[in-house]
């Protein structure tokens, strides 16, 4: 009897020399996805680049591409659409949207190199039941600020669609 209680994901590899994705460290929550192209980012440009891998997920469960916090602390790198989805459905090939959020420095990928990470979930599907009042709660419509706390930064801002701007102002 197996005792690998791990979670099966069937891979395809789209570029043959990609390293299959792995763990670096037990207990680590992603996997490492790299870029199979070679890319240079001026500050503020963003690029969609592959990453060799397609997967199918199981039912029931989706996997995330996160940013990996040491580019981000270095260079400023980010995913411009962070977390992406990845649904358990999708086979075509695993994208990331990398930003350069430098305002100063162009970055510069080489192929191979590590550019994000997935991490793999499960997920609840629900059912929506409409309701004409929902249950009251302690937070009720507070949001946007409402615990207060930054108050240096305070801004006031603007729904689209909201009437009235003021019941957003964090305060
Ligand atoms: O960072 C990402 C995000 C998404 N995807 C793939 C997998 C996902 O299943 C598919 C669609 O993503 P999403 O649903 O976020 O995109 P959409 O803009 O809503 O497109 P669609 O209309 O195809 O759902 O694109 C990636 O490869 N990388």
């Amino acid at each position: 009897m197996s005792t690998d209680s791990r979670v099966e994901v069937l891979l395809k590899l789209t570029d043959p020399e990609v390293p299959v994705p792995s763990y670096q460290r037990p207990g680590d929550a992603g996997c490492d996805l790299v870029t199979t192209e070679a890319a240079e980012l001026a500050p503020g440009e963003r690029a969609v680049l592959p990453t060799g891998v397609s997967i199918a997920l199981p039912e029931g469960y989706a996997a995330f591409v996160h940013p990996r916090s040491g580019l981000a602390a270095r260079c400023g790198v980010s995913l411009v659409n962070a977390p992406g989805t990845v649904d358990a459905g999708y086979r075509g090939e695993i994208k990331v949207i990398v930003a350069n959020l430098d305002p100063r420095e162009p970055v510069r990928f080489e192929r191979f190199d590590r550019i994000a990470q997935l991490v793999v979930q499960q997920v609840e599907k629900v059912r929506f039941r409409e309701v004409a009042e929902l249950p009251g709660s302690e937070r009720a419509e507070g949001g946007f600020g409402s615990t207060g706390g930054h108050a240096a930064q305070q801004k006031d801002y603007v729904a689209v669609g909201a009437t009235g701007a003021s019941d957003l102002r964090g305060q």
